[in-house]
């Protein structure tokens, strides 16, 4: 079976073990370190041989469980993501490169493919295109009248994803914005385009995420989807002992999307995290 590390971005959160539960846990797991987080009001048993630690009793929300995610675990959900094999392709080509790290995840592409299409959508925005995984998940999902506006500063990784998307035969549907994404978005309201995009996703400069947010909501339908990459940032957005920037940015930005009336939210725990929003 293969290992997640193949797969890019980490698949686990941190573990939330009861402090008094601590000492007895903190061999376990294989050459991991686990860092414990108190928090009283939780309580956590191990799951049979899978290693997830499951939520049985919460004093503050009520009896339920939520599973952890585990190597083991995201190698069944990704045994069961349908990559089409040109995405496959790609992603083993970028495996090889720079920031590879960067590039969503199998199950991450297909819930935006699926957004796309539950959605209808025929006009696309993506800010933060890399080498193109994600961008060529959207293209693919499409109708053939379809628009993908890519948008990407760094050209050499826009070479790979052109390639791809020459090679999958979606590069009618793309038109490749290279540049600063702030420039490309207020081109695109300076050119009437307010509320004409059905979709977009906002993958790119974490400190800039509220700036992409507010331009996107202008060029976004009311109904449309915006969905934001890497909010819970490694799971250090939870921890308030982690105060660099890039954490303090996307966690005031979860804070006010969290409070903006504008849009209806998701916060769905895939990935390294990702917010849909509907504009309302
Ligand atoms: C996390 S990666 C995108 C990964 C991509 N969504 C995928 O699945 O492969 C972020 C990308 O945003 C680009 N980027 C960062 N800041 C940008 C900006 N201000 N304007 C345009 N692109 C930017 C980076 O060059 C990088 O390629």
């Amino acid at each position: 079976m293969s290992c997640i590390c193949c797969f890019g971005k980490p698949a686990t959160l941190p573990y939330v073990i009861p402090q008094d539960l601590s000492l007895s846990l903190t061999t376990t797991r294989r050459n991991r370190v686990i860092r414990f987080i108190p928090y009283k009001s939780l309580h956590y048993v191990r799951c049979c041989s899978t290693d997830a630690f499951v939520v049985v009793k919460d004093n503050k929300y009520g009896n339920k469980q939520v599973v952890s995610l585990t190597p083991m675990l995201y190698d069944y959900v990704l045994s069961k993501v349908r990559e089409p094999e040109v995405l496959r392709e790609l992603r083993e080509e970028t495996a090889t490169m720079r920031g590879s790290q960067m590039q969503v995840s199998p199950d991450q592409a297909q819930l935006l493919a699926m957004l796309v299409q539950i959605t209808g959508a025929r006009k696309c925005i993506e800010v933060g295109v890399y080498t193109g995984y994600s961008s060529l998940a959207v293209a693919l999902a499409l109708p053939e009248s379809g628009c993908l506006v890519a948008c990407e500063r760094d050209e050499k990784v826009l070479e790979v994803a052109r390639r791809y998307f020459e090679r999958a035969g979606v590069l009618h549907k793309v038109q490749i914005k290279h540049g600063l994404a702030i420039d490309t978005l207020n081109v695109l309201l300076l050119n009437g385009e307010a509320g004409s995009y059905d979709f977009a996703f906002i993958d790119a400069e974490k400190k800039m995420y509220m700036e992409y947010f507010e331009l996107l909501l202008k060029l976004v339908r009311v109904g449309g989807v915006i969905v934001i990459d890497n909010v819970l940032w490694h799971g250090k957005v939870a921890d308030p002992l982690v105060n660099d920037s890039r954490t303090v940015s996307l966690r005031n930005f979860n804070n006010a999307i969290f409070e903006d009336e504008r849009v209806s939210i998701s916060l769905v725990p895939i990935g390294d995290g990702m917010t849909i929003c509907r504009k309302l």
